[in-house]
């Protein structure tokens, strides 16, 4: 049997529920269950803390997981702490940077600034290393969220802190500092160095499925077969486009996948190099 650790709570709980929801599994009906069996795959899904996941993985309990990559870095154990938790594979939401930021009137306007200044996080082991191996000397405050209001109370400089929009630090008065320490998504983990059994193969294929669907579109159109090259340069295709003839004396039909954000633009260029009937369909689901 498969065992797969899914956050139970945070942004990251719905999507992952319903990334494995699309990629066939059974998911709970009520946030307050637990953990649920998918009989068909033989596989139980437990609920857990994002916070939690990667020690539950690195201690071999549970076989894969999803979690963010920032969670994944804070919460596995180190080198030389016995086993880990390692990424398997980013899986396309949950998107936010970890960065430095501080109080507008602050004065503190870079990573150097930061030498001898108290630091607000609720990642400590993360800002840590990143300050060990930038060489910078500084004091890190533990907190366990709402880290954006720890300047204006006075205990901390200066933030690290999980950024999305940007919004809750504007709303603090705080302004970004440098680049980002990580960017960061959701990832699904497993233990370092287990061996792959099936089960997590097929789970990655379904998961790998859902992302290229979410991704891909498929476009068809008809092209004079005197411009084909040029046409199917523009849509390539994930292997090679599919090209057939028409009934239409010297035309042919093309179909091939194109990246969604980019249907648009290949269909104007299509249209103007001369192809006709371009046609755009989703794709619901895929083994690649
Ligand atoms: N806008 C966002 N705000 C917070 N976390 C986000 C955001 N976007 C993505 N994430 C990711 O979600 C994970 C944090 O999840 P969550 O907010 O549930 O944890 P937490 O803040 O420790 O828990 P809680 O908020 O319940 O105390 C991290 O991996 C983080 O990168
Ligand atoms: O850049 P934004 O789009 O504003 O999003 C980032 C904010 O959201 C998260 O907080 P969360 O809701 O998890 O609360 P917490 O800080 O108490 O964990 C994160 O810690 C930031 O505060
Ligand atoms: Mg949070």
């Amino acid at each position: 049997m498969l065992r797969i650790a899914v956050p139970n709570k945070g942004v990251l709980s719905e999507p992952a529920a319903a990334m494995l929801a699309e990629s066939g599994y059974r998911q709970r009906r009520s946030t307050k269950d637990l953990a649920v069996y998918d009989p068909e795959s033989d596989t139980e899904f437990f609920y857990l803390r994002p916070r939690d996941i990667a020690v539950y993985v690195a201690a071999g309990t549970l076989d894969v997981g999803i979690t963010g990559r920032d969670m994944l870095l804070e919460t596995a154990p180190a080198d030389g702490e016995g086993p880990t938790a390692v990424e398997v594979m980013p899986l396309g939401f949950g998107r936010s940077s970890f960065r430095f930021a501080s109080p507008v009137e602050s004065g503190i306007d870079s990573v150097e600034k930061l030498a001898g200044r108290r630091i607000a996080t609720a990642y400590p082991v993360l800002l840590q290393r990143y300050l060990d191996e930038s060489g910078i000397k500084a004091g890190v405050v533990k907190l366990d969220g709402a880290v954006e209001t720890a300047c204006r109370l006075g205990v901390a400089d200066a933030v690290c802190d999980v950024v999305e929009t940007g919004t809750t630090l504007r709303a603090a008065g705080l302004r970004i500092i440098g680049e980002p320490v990580l960017t960061s998504e959701a990832v699904l983990v497993r233990r370092e160095g287990s061996e792959e059994i099936p089960a997590v193969a097929q789970l990655r294929r379904r998961l790998r499925g859902v992302l290229v669907a979410r991704q891909y579109v498929l476009l068809d159109y008809d092209c004079p077969n005197e411009l084909l090259a040029r046409a199917t340069e523009l849509t390539p295709g994930l292997e090679g486009p599919t090209v057939s003839p028409l009934q239409t004396e010297g035309w042919s039909a093309v179909r091939a996948m194109v990246r969604q954000s980019d249907t648009n633009r290949v269909m104007d260029e299509l249209w103007e190099l001369g192809a006709r009937a371009i046609l755009v369909t989703s794709i619901h689901a895929c083994r690649l």
